[in-house]
């Protein structure tokens, strides 16, 4: 009797902080609560303020003022704060929230509690920055740091991209409008993300850079048979990170001291591309010698200028390219774009006709798996074309892929297949890049000897998403 009493008011009292609880949330008194606490967590504490006006003393402006609006502006709390002001954004679609004067806004910082005060004092603006004076010397100077990286970051994001191809010896600037996202573009998911989150740890990796003595600067190798999506790949990065791209055209250059003013006329955090660097190589069809372009990858020529610079360079195949050329430093990640298989098939029919199942679809990836192949660029097509009917672009598809396996190199996509043998047999200088071999086989075998071992893997009854051994990207 006494247990059952005993669970009843345990019982009751739960219950209890549970009414309670609701009611605080439910009327909004948590907030005052909470506003208490912190109210009485304030008064036994000492703190340091620090001012950011908005001009200095010679009524200039401080830049330092823009940077903290951004920051402050940006963070997630603003949404609490009691008065924001609604404004819209460059696209009319976009509302932006601005904190309002006089107005109180919290954040914290490796585990500190800091505070914002909008101030507005005879006219004159300002940031007011609460830090309780026991965190002042563990924080401050990461915490400025921290605003300075995210405030040019958010301003990095919010201008309009910019494409700048070199005429002669200058850069000529066009607005960069390419729609590509790293999510459209048909290739192994693991791959993209893989891609997605080495750029995204490089850009933050500005100090990690410092401390070790080099260069902040990224170069990748995109290559692979025509059509597959390499140049679409680049404009993706581009919009993922919000740099403006510098389109390299070796041809353009007539010395290597020009292509260093080149690098030097680059700004801060962009894009630099290389397109078929292998062609220049191979044709020599550039006045730029090949030290004059190992300076440029390497960015020694303005190492102060790598900030943050990412370089890529795109190539069909490795053949043939120095290795010295290709050496880890001056690529840091390689990355192989392969033609179509079912996975990437299949992604494609997704975005392009809206179809994740059909009844074809069996017969396609029959088709593939005897060994046809076509670029991503093809099929891409295809569907374009096709895309009020998908049963008639997958067709149209079958058919292609047929004509594909049973001509060498004839058919209306033969000029795609005759690249696409002509694409190099694989580096086998590298060691790594052959744990992925099998990408190479399929690539560079004759067409009878992919149907067979397009059958042997059919027997085998690979796994959906094995194939994807097709992509390698090689971190070195
Ligand atoms: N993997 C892919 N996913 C989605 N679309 C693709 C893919 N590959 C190619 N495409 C489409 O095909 C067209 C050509 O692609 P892209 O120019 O990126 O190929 P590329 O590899 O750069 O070819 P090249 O080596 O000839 O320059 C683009 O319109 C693109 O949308
Ligand atoms: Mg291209």
């Amino acid at each position: 009797m006494f247990v059952v009493y005993l669970f009843l008011v345990f019982f009751l009292i739960i219950f209890s902080i549970f009414l309670v609880r609701l009611f605080l949330h439910r009327t909004a008194l948590i907030f005052v609560l909470r506003k208490w606490g912190e109210w009485i967590e304030d008064r036994v504490h000492v703190h340091q303020h620090l001012k950011i006006p908005e001009f200095n003393e010679n009524c200039q402006q401080n830049q330092f003022y823009q940077k903290v609006s951004v920051y402050v502006n940006s963070l997630d709390s603003i949404e609490d704060s009691d008065f924001t002001n609604l404004f819209s954004g460059k696209k009319s679609s976009d509302i932006i929230l601005c904190l309002d004067d006089d107005q109180t806004i919290k954040d914290t910082f490796l585990g500190a509690r800091v505070s914002w005060i909008n101030k507005i004092e005879r006219n004159h603006r300002s940031f007011v920055l609460k830090m309780k004076k026991k965190d002042k010397r563990r924080i401050l100077k990461p915490y400025l740091q921290h605003i300075h990286t995210v405030s040019d970051d958010i301003e990095q994001r919010r201008k309009d991209l910019k494409l700048r191809i070199n005429i002669d010896c200058n850069w000529r600037s066009l607005p960069f409008g390419h729609p590509a996202n790293i999510d459209s573009i048909a290739l192994d998911p693991d791959l993209k993300n893989k891609v997605k989150s080495d750029l995204e740890t490089f850009i933050k990796s500005k100090q990690y850079y410092q401390k070790l003595g080099r260069a902040w600067k990224r170069s990748y190798l995109l290559y692979g048979p025509s059509g597959t999506g390499k140049s679409s790949f680049i404009a993706a990065m581009a919009n993922l990170l919000s740099y403006d791209v510098y389109n390299v055209n070796l041809s353009q250059v007539s010395d290597d001291y020009h292509l260093n003013m080149l690098l030097q006329q680059t700004t801060s955090k962009s894009l630099i591309i290389v397109e078929d660097l292998d062609r220049y190589v191979a044709e020599k069809s550039t006045a730029v010698t090949s030290s004059g372009l190992l300076n440029f990858m390497d960015g020694i020529l303005g190492s102060s200028l790598c900030n943050g610079r990412i370089m890529v360079f795109t190539m069909n195949s490795k053949e043939g390219i120095d290795s010295a050329l290709l050496r880890p430093g001056r690529i840091d990640v390689h990355i192989y774009f392969p033609l179509c298989d079912f996975n990437s098939f299949k992604s494609l029919a997704s975005s392009y006709l809206g179809v994740k199942e059909h009844k074809l679809f069996p017969q396609v990836e029959e088709i593939f798996q005897s060994g046809a192949t076509m670029s991503p660029a093809e099929i891409g097509e295809l569907m374009l074309v096709n895309r009020s009917s998908p049963s008639r672009a997958l067709k149209s598809i079958i058919t292609a892929l047929q004509s594909n396996g049973r001509s060498s190199g004839g058919g209306k996509f033969g000029h795609q297949l005759i690249s696409e043998s002509a694409v190099s047999s694989p580096d086998r200088s590298s060691t790594a890049e052959d744990a992925g071999g099998v990408a190479w086989k399929e690539t560079v075998v004759p067409k009878e000897f992919r149907k067979l071992y397009g059958m042997l893997r059919l027997k085998t009854h690979k796994k959906p998403g094995s194939i994807n051994h097709n992509h390698e990207m090689i971190e070195r």
